[in-house]
């Protein structure tokens, strides 16, 4: 492990107010030992380190000359914000991020004041910092409102629709472009291209050139002519003409990684009187000043840990392929097969396996951009044309797209299937990429299939399934990490609608498991079997149509019932007793157990701790069982 770096005016900044008197020089310094201390941290934790780096001198900058907290910093996304983190009195904890009981990788309001918006999912700040801009005039209470945005998350409809709003309105908002041409991968779509074209054709105006129209903001006598000569310079010199369209007065580029520029024109930013939005363009280098991560090809967006003199980070031992890897694999083969299957993304190529169907099929692949909304409603217009799209989006993800799940798509019936990565609990992440909801989200909705898998040959016959469902919307949801390890066919096998299966007989106990806790409803079974409870496993393999039969079958043959999902109340388990109430077999003595998600928010862990927390593992299956079965049975002790 490397030793921490020398960071002595770093030492002496706990709060922002601590380095608002350094000089410009100071102020350079402090950026390269606060760059150098996030690589040293992030080497320990692993994480969002890319977007950090390349927002240092802006993150230094801006709380240099913002009253913060008064003044109000969002970070769209909040991955970035590390730098800002260890700046405003969490540096203590700093190694702690993403770990059980430590920092939240995101911005988050409880963690501390100089977070004003917690985040996670793109795309949100413009809205949320005018909201606190118009609050803030609306009560009386002055102050800056900040949102840094980026490329990436520029793309997604939410953007959009708070300019249009920002720009008919007279609140002060700073809006900061943080252009890297990144997104997780390369940007894509016609905002990325337009806003290369505006960095290429005219790479970085003079600082002279920018203070003299910044000059122009300020209160004074303007004439007519002169403004419209100058909105046009702008718009000529900088190509910032769309952003003014919507009514923004427009900033740019500059590099944002020069101190000498970002501190004179944001002092002139926040101390002009005039009204309305403001966006300042911003370019910026992910991953800068640490060259493994300039080097890379994802720019170290979300890395391991990793030995800071050479970049390599940790491996995890080698284990079985990820879900993902088996999905994007599945869908190749069912791809192969059937010309008319093409798979659509939100910006997350590789976090969905779909980088590797692209590099099979380039025509038959579709990165949206992060526009999850739009991507479930580009998949409807293609099946209304015979076409067989899966969306893969992460269960998290789909939640912004509900209205287009529910109108665009269940409504009418259109077979989009929904590759649901990250179901359940995500680790590092937290409660925010947690795929908590889904299962109870898309189970109150008519037409849907949805399916969940117990392991990863599973996964593949889902994928296969899937394909085959040409009437009707289907999803299937599978856990971020590697399978299980189980042989996997060549192929996967069109599953039967709406059947589930048994995996081990027994007579007292029935536990009937929907997706990935499976293993635990196994090794709980051994456990009851070793107390002298014969317990039956079952996967159900579908939450709609549900497997009645099974369903009844279990509650006539066992004392007890214990549903299992790793999704919020309301999904699996809630249309399990639904079935048994109106079929009266809740009315004999049946006792039934709907194991699910706790009605509260798990932060980030190690999934197995957060399981644990969560009351989902083994132990806490066979805790249920024999509670239930209370003094009804005589239950043998615990073997040691
Ligand atoms: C709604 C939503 N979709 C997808 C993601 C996953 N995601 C996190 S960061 C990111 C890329 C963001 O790019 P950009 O805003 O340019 O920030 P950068 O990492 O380049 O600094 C994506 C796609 C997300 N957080 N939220
Ligand atoms: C910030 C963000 O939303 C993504 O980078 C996310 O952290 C990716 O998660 P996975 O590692 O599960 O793909
Ligand atoms: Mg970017």
């Amino acid at each position: 492990m490397s030793p921490p770096p020398s960071t002595p005016l770093l030492d002496r900044v706990k709060y922002p107010a601590d380095l608002r008197n350094f000089s410009g020089e100071q102020l350079k310094q402090l950026a390269d030992e606060l760059r150098a201390e996030t690589i040293h941290a992030v080497s320990q934790t692993g994480g969002h380190l890319g977007a950090s780096l390349g927002v240092v001198e802006l993150t230094v900058a801006v709380h240099a000359v913002f009253d913060t907290p008064k003044d109000r910093l969002i970070w769209d996304v909040g991955h970035q914000a590390y730098p800002h983190k260890i700046l405003t009195g969490r540096r203590g904890r700093i190694r702690t991020l993403r770990q059980g009981g430590g920092l939240s990788g995101f911005t988050r309001r409880s963690e501390s004041e100089y977070d004003p918006f917690g985040a996670a999912h793109s795309s949100t700040s413009i809205s949320a910092g005018l909201g606190m801009a118009v609050a803030s005039d609306l009560l009386g209470r002055p102050r800056n409102v900040i949102a840094v945005i980026g490329d990436g998350a520029m793309s997604a409809g939410m953007a959009y629709e708070a300019m249009n709003n920002a720009g008919a309105n007279k609140s002060r908002l700073l809006v900061v472009l943080n252009d890297n041409d990144m997104s997780i991968a390369p940007p894509v779509g016609a905002m990325s291209a337009y806003l290369s074209k505006v960095v290429s054709s005219r790479p970085f105006v003079s600082i002279r050139e920018m203070m003299a129209k910044l000059a122009r903001l300020f209160p004074g006598p303007l004439e007519r002519a002169a403004k419209r000569a100058d909105e046009y310079a702008r718009g000529l010199l900088t190509g910032g003409t769309l952003f003014e369209e919507l009514g923004f007065y427009y900033v740019g580029p500059i590099d944002g990684h020069d101190l000498d520029h970002l501190l004179p024109i944001l002092r002139n930013l926040r101390d002009t009187e005039m009204q309305g939005p403001i966006l300042l363009h911003v370019v910026t280098k992910k991953g800068k000043g640490y060259a493994p991560a300039e080097a890379s090809a994802d720019k170290y967006h979300g890395v391991q840990r990793f030995n800071v003199v050479t970049g390599e980070q940790v491996k995890a031992p080698p284990g079985p392929p990820s879900y993902t890897k088996i999905f994007a694999n599945a869908l190749i083969a069912e791809a192969e097969a059937d010309e008319r299957i093409v798979a659509v993304n939100a910006a997350m190529p590789s976090g969905t396996g779909l980088d590797a169907f692209g590099k099979r099929f380039p025509k038959r692949t579709f990165d949206v951009g992060i526009a999850e909304q739009h991507a479930v409603t580009f998949a409807a217009g293609m099946a209304t044309e015979g076409l067989k799209p899966f969306c893969a989006i992460y269960s998290t993800f789909l939640q912004r797209a509900y209205d287009q799940v529910v109108h665009d798509v269940a409504l009418q019936s259109l077979p989009v299937r929904f590759a649901m990565d990250r179901a359940g609990l995500v680790g590092a992440d937290g409660a925010t990429h947690a795929g908590s909801f889904d299962i109870a989200y898309l189970g109150c909705l008519p037409n849907m299939v949805l399916m969940a898998a117990a392991d990863e040959a599973e996964l593949m016959h889902m994928v296969a399934t899937a394909a085959a469902i040409d009437d009707r919307p289907s999803g299937f949801r599978y856990p971020r990490g590697e399978g299980e390890g189980v042989p996997l066919p060549k192929r996967g096998t069109p599953l039967e609608i709406g059947r589930g299966r048994i995996v081990k007989e027994g007579t007292t106990v029935a536990i009937l498991s929907y997706g990935a806790r499976l293993r635990e409803c196994l090794k709980a079974a051994e456990e009851l079997g070793a107390r002298g409870l014969s317990t039956t496993v079952a996967d159900a393999r579908f939450a709609k149509p549900l497997d009645t039969a099974l369903v009844e079958r279990l509650a006539r043959e066992h004392a007890v019932l214990i549903t299992i999902e790793e999704g919020s109340v309301g999904g699996f388990g809630s249309f399990v007793l639904q079935h048994l109430a109106w079929t009266g077999l809740l009315d004999r003595g049946l006792k039934v157990r709907p194991m699910v998600l706790p009605d509260r928010y798990i932060d980030h862990d190690s999934p197995r701790k957060q399981y644990d927390e969560a009351g989902l593992n083994a132990a806490h299956i066979v805790a249920a069982a024999v509670a239930a079965l209370g003094s009804d049975t005589a239950v043998r002790p615990v073997r040691a």
